[in-house]
C-alpha cells in the first residue's frame, strides 16, 4: 500500500488527478489536502468521495505547524503538488496571497517532506507541478523547451518560478527525489468560470459581453484537463527523478480565434443563429504585462515517456460545452459563491 498526498484536489486540474489515481491505483491510498478557497470545490470530486482508498483532508499548506503534523502522522510515500493560487489576474491585485501559497506553502510541503523522509529517500518522490508560464513570453516564433531559461513576468509566474527553484535547491542540497512538470493552458470539465474558456462559456449562456482583453491576437497552447491528467499520471510513475518535462498540446489559438470558435460552437449547441454569439465580444483594456505568446515543445514527454494528447482541441472543447450545459447547477453554484457554504459546508 502506497500513501500519496495530493494537494489541491478540489480544484479543476487536481480534481481529475485526484479522480485518476484513486479509480487507477486501488493499492494507493489518496490522501487529498486542499483548503478549500473559492476555486477549491468538493464537488467536482463527489463522485469519488466514498471509495475505500480515498481520503480528504481540509487543510492549508501555508500552516506549516499542521502539514509538518500531517506528514508525521501519514508518513507518505510520494506526493503529488497541485494546491495553488492560479489566476493570473488575481495575482496583478493580490501578489502576496500568491506569494503565500505558491512560494512558502510549496516550502512547508518541502521541509515536511524532507523531514519525515529523514534521509530515507527510496521509493520516495515529490512531484511539482507547474506551469509554462514560469519561462515568459516568447515573440512569434519559438518554442518552450526544458532548457529555456527562466523568465517570468506576472506576479503569479514568478511565484511558481520561486517554488519550482526552491524544489530544485532541495534535490540539490538534500538529495530530495523529485520531478517537475511544466504545462500549457488546460481545460475541460470544472473549470472555474474566471479563466478563458469557462467564463465565456457562461457568459455566452447568460447572454453577457466576452471581455477580450487588448486586441484578442494573445497566443496560448491549450491542453484537454484530462490529458494532463494522463501525462500526470506517467510522470509520476515513470518520470525520472531530478528532471523536468513539458506537457502540452502542440495546439496554440490566438485568443480571438478560440473565442469565434467557442462562439460557433455554442450557437449550435444553443441552437442559435448563426454569429449570435460572436455579437458578444467586445474589446476590453489590456491585462497589465499580457505575456503574448506561450508555446510548448513537448517532444521530450513524448518521446521518452510515449505520452501524447488523447483528443483534438475541437473534440475537447465540444466535450468542456457538453459538460458545461449539462452541469448548470455547478456553474450557478460556484459563480454565486455558493460553493463556500452549499456541498462543504460539513468540512466548516
Ligand atoms: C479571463 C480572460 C482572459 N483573457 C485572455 C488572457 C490570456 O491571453 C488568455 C487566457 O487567459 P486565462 O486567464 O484563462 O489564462 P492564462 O493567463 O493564460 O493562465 C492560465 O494558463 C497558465 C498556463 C497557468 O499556469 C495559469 O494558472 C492559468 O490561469 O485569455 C481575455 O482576453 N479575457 C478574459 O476575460
Amino acid at each position: 500500500m502506497k500513501k500519496i498526498l495530493i494537494t489541491g484536489g478540489a480544484g479543476f486540474i487536481g480534481s481529475h488527478v485526484v479522480r485518476r489515481f484513486v479509480k487507477n491505483y486501488p493499492n494507493y491510498q489518496i490522501f487529498n489536502l486542499d483548503a478549500l478557497t473559492y476555486a477549491g470545490n468538493l464537488e467536482n470530486i463527489a463522485d469519488i468521495e466514498n471509495e475505500s482508498n480515498y481520503t480528504f483532508i481540509k487543510g492549508d499548506i501555508v500552516e506549516a505547524d499542521f502539514i509538518n503534523n500531517l506528514f508525521h502522522e501519514h508518513q507518505f510515500d510520494g506526493v503529488i503538488h497541485l494546491a495553488a493560487e492560479s489566476h493570473v489576474d488575481r495575482s496583478i491585485t493580490d501578489p502576496l496571497s500568491f506569494v503565500k501559497t505558491n512560494v512558502i506553502g510549496t516550502m512547508n510541503l518541502l521541509n515536511a517532506a524532507k523531514d519525515s523522509w529523514n534521509d530515507n529517500f527510496d521509493n520516495k518522490r515529490f512531484y511539482h507541478i507547474s506551469t509554462d508560464e514560469v519561462y515568459g513570453s516568447l515573440g512569434a516564433e519559438g518554442l518552450f523547451t526544458e532548457s529555456t531559461a527562466y523568465d517570468p513576468k506576472s506576479p503569479y509566474s514568478a511565484s511558481k518560478a520561486a517554488s519550482d527553484h526552491f524544489v530544485r535547491a532541495y534535490g540539490e542540497t538534500y538529495g530530495l527525489p523529485y520531478v517537475i512538470t511544466n504545462c500549457s493552458n488546460n481545460y475541460g470539465p470544472n473549470h472555474f468560470p474566471e479563466k478563458l474558456i469557462p467564463l465565456f462559456i457562461n457568459n455566452i449562456i447568460e447572454n453577457k459581453p466576452l471581455p477580450v482583453y487588448g486586441d484578442g491576437k494573445y497566443t496560448r497552447d491549450w491542453l484537454f484537463v484530462e490529458d494532463h491528467a494522463s501525462a500526470i499520471d506517467l510522470v509520476f510513475h515513470e518520470g525520472k527523478n531530478q528532471e523536468t518535462y513539458n506537457i502540452g498540446g502542440f495546439n496554440e489559438w490566438q485568443n480571438i480565434d478560440l473565442v469565434k470558435l467557442l462562439c460557433q460552437q455554442m450557437d449550435k449547441k444553443l441552437e442559435r443563429n448563426e454569429g449570435e454569439s460572436e455579437k458578444l465580444i467586445t474589446f476590453v483594456k489590456d491585462r497589465p504585462g499580457h505575456d503574448l505568446r506561450y508555446a510548448i515543445d513537448a517532444t521530450k514527454i513524448n518521446k521518452e515517456l510515449g505520452w501524447k494528447p488523447s483528443v483534438t482541441f475541437e473534440q475537447g472543447l465540444e466535450k468542456t460545452i457538453d459538460w458545461f450545459l449539462s452541469n448548470k447547477e455547478w456553474l450557478q453554484n460556484v459563480t454565486s459563491g455558493e460553493n463556500q457554504n452549499y456541498y462543504q459546508k460539513q468540512y466548516k
